[in-house]
């Protein structure tokens, strides 16, 4: 059995969780809150950028050119094609250049940042990886899920937002990041597999997370 698959395994249940999340479920049939999401958007904006982080990170770790021009390649991506989403999302919602520019993370946007770079900062490529691969991969199931329900694509606030994560170019870079993982985790002991997935563990549940503080739209408990 691939690593990949193993992963894929382990967090089966935290992933259906995700796709009947009511955030998720909202997107779909089109009857979530604006508000909602103008609270999602701003948060996953604060989260790209640290997130782009851990592909330069990944730049850095990577031991030969190629590997290193994919991260390069991902950093590109996210900064200009995933976030341009984002920016023109925030035209339609009303959210202003500056309110991005000054918008604070929420608890769960901040742990969940400081986890990532904390793993990609310390540990191994293969740990990077760990790391990452949910947000990629745990995207593109919901994006593609999704995608399959009746006019959800067209839909005239969500439907880009799906079509985007259901596309074959994220699909694209998805799919190499589980390969890397394959191949990084090949000849690798028992314990630093049970590491690689204990990360990956991690950010499965901080993504489900990530969909629950949008929904409460949950900042810190206390005003000061
Ligand atoms: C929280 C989160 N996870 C994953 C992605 C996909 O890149 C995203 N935009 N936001």
């Amino acid at each position: 059995m691939k690593f990949s698959q193993r992963l894929y395994a382990k967090v089966l249940p935290i992933w259906n969780r995700n796709h009947t999340h009511p955030f998720v479920l909202q997107m779909g049939d089109g009857t979530l809150e604006k508000e909602k999401f103008r609270f999602y958007m701003i948060q996953d904006y604060i989260y790209l950028i640290e997130y782009a982080k851990v592909f330069a990170l990944g730049a850095v770790k990577a031991t030969d050119l190629e590997t290193m021009g994919k991260f390069a390649a991902l950093l590109h991506s996210t900064l200009n094609e995933e976030m341009e989403l984002h920016r023109q999302y925030a035209k339609r919602f009303d959210i202003s250049v500056e309110e991005l520019e000054i918008a604070k993370p929420s608890p769960t946007t901040l742990a969940y940042t400081h986890y990532m770079l904390h793993v990609s900062q310390n540990g191994t490529l293969a740990e990077l990886v760990s790391a990452l691969l949910p947000c990629m991969w745990s995207y593109w199931e919901i994006g593609k899920e999704l995608n399959q329900r009746k006019g959800a694509s067209d839909n005239e606030f969500y439907g880009e937002w799906i079509s985007m994560y259901a596309s074959d170019e994220f699909g694209q870079l998805a799919t190499w990041c589980i390969d890397l993982i394959d191949q990084l985790a090949e000849g690798k002991p028992e314990s630093e597999l049970e590491k690689l997935e204990d990360i990956f563990l991690n950010t499965t549940r901080f993504e489900y997370m990530f969909w629950d503080m949008a929904y409460q739209e949950a900042m810190w408990p206390t005003d000061e």
